[in-house]
């Protein structure tokens, strides 16, 4: 459990041995080599009270050389093990978090604020993940081709590229690091994860099971650190020479800078970066289903997904009726603590997403926005709450009409023609969702070819799952997580065999 002792725990849990809050190095609960702790407001506080429940080790550069030289040692062994092996671990992981799912959820509500319901439903989704990636496992295949010679072979074998590192964000702690770990681990690879600041307790717990579930020591070590020194340990990370991988998911800022650092020495990097997602709603949509998936895809953990919608276009026709539908809804959501039952939805995660979205809707008030509803915070217990938000009226100098919102605010667009509609959608230097609702199946046909962005939605909200590739184009990044071949293909190596064959004739 390490020094979470002096806190009050807000939550009981039915195994207390899920719960850790010491970094977690070759099987073992580590202090950081400083000793400092973090519980900084905003990082390691439950956003439905604002308050701390616990406290994790503020590691920086100097702990990370004996994390990799862990992972790189278990590496020389775990690529060895066979493909059938590392299924069977993965599905042993798989069915622990599945069985421990109550408590991963409590531990899940008061990370992140999100509710009870949300929380179930990420560790489903996460799930998916691990199921997938067992599955995976055993169908890495190189190739054999047809020889231009008469005497010579050629052939691919894929191998692991060896340790790799994942830096994670808070919004959906439990999916992003069984997407990464899951893809890495089938591969052969072994993974240090640095949490975001917010959430490394869910994090912890997963590797408490990954190591119950018999994956050896060092296979997925975890290396907790504050706000702060987040940029120099994640630094710190990219640039040791036996870290062969970088995966991020985050903000374009920070993954350019990603990018940057890897490039010194070539390595590999995957990147899931911000959207800022348009939804396209034509007037021959069926309405009851693009209200229904758009407003759970927007109000899902408090709009705090970046594949979530930012831009609702509806066609002149349906407008004022789509938005008084929106609004009406929008009205009977019950903002509240994640643990209790009436919520609908959460608080944000961190302070500075309340002090971000007042900062968007008051800008784009005070240049001619309308608010519909909500637009303001709200004081509840001492929470995270955003009241959430219709706006109309937006124009592109307001900073709303190009940043992602990551709240739960929603900006409506009026608009006439598809061509209109799909520059509109375009017009942003992000791509990674789009989403469209028509009964016009040419129509829906060009938007999924006109559209740029990494995953259309057509006529859906939610095309997250473990079988669809997930990853964005242009400033969203590069590199798929999830999907058969591309996700795993992130982690391996190919090479390239030429034989020259004798005594054939
Ligand atoms: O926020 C990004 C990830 C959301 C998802 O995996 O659906």
């Amino acid at each position: 459990m390490g020094s979470a002792q002096k806190y009050e725990l807000p939550f009981k849990l039915n195994n207390p041995d899920l719960l850790h809050s010491l970094s977690f190095v070759h099987g073992e609960w580590k202090k950081s080599k400083s000793g400092k702790t973090f519980e900084v407001v905003g990082e390691l506080h439950d956003p439905g009270t604002g308050k701390a429940w616990t406290e994790c080790p503020t590691n920086d550069a100097s702990d990370v050389d004996e994390a990799v030289q862990s992972s790189q040692r278990c590496f020389e062994k775990y690529k060895n093990i066979s493909p059938r092996a590392r299924a069977q671990m993965l599905f042993k992981w798989d069915s622990l978090i599945r069985e421990n799912k109550e408590d991963i959820a409590t531990i899940l509500v008061y990370e992140t604020g999100k509710p009870r319901a949300e929380a179930y439903g990420e560790i489903e989704y996460s799930t998916g993940f691990t199921w997938w990636f067992a599955g995976e496992a055993e169908r890495i295949q190189g190739s054999v081709f047809t020889p231009a010679l008469p005497d010579r072979r050629v052939f691919t074998i894929k191998q692991p590229l060896g340790v790799a590192a994942a830096l994670v964000p808070w919004n959906f702690p439990i999916a992003m690091i069984l997407r990464k770990a899951g893809a890495a681990l089938a591969a052969g690879c072994t993974m240090i994860v640095k949490p975001s600041p917010e959430t490394p307790i869910t994090i912890l717990t997963l590797a408490y099971l990954a190591d119950k579930a018999g994956f050896p020591k060092g296979a997925l070590n975890v290396l907790t650190t504050d706000l702060e020194k987040t940029p120099e340990l994640s630094e710190a990370l990219c640039r040791h020479g036996l870290v062969k991988k970088v995966s991020f998911t985050g903000s374009t800022r920070v993954g350019k800078l990603v990018a940057k650092i890897c490039s010194d020495n070539l390595k590999k990097v995957t990147l899931e970066l911000g959207g800022n997602c348009p939804v396209l709603i034509f007037d021959d949509a069926n309405i009851d289903q693009a209200m229904g998936q758009i407003f759970a895809l927007k109000y899902r953990h408090a709009g705090q997904a970046c594949i979530t919608a930012n831009r609702i276009y509806v066609q002149s026709a349906i407008f004022d009726k789509f938005l008084e539908r929106w609004n009406a809804e929008t009205q009977k959501i019950v903002v509240g603590h994640g643990a209790d039952k009436e919520t609908t939805m959460g608080p944000v995660t961190t302070p500075r997403g309340i002090e971000k979205a007042l900062a968007l809707v008051n800008d784009a008030k005070s240049k001619g926005a309308k608010i519909h509803t909500g637009g303001n915070k709200i004081s509840k217990n001492g929470g995270y709450f955003f009241e959430p938000t219709v706006i109309t009226g937006v124009t592109p100098d307001m900073d709303i009409a190009s940043e992602e919102i990551f709240a739960p605010v929603c900006t409506f667009l009026k608009f006439d023609t598809e061509d209109e509609v799909v520059k509109a959608a375009n017009n942003t230097s992000m791509g990674l969702a789009s989403y469209c609702f028509t009964k016009n199946v040419d129509r829906l046909w060009r938007l999924f070819e006109n559209l740029e962005a990494g995953m259309i939605g057509l006529n859906t909200g939610n095309s997250s799952a473990a079988e669809s590739p997930f990853g964005g184009i242009k400033q969203s990044g590069y590199g798929k997580e999830s999907g058969k071949d591309v996700a795993v293909a992130e982690y391996l190596i190919t090479k390239t065999g030429t034989f020259t064959l004798e005594g054939q004739s």
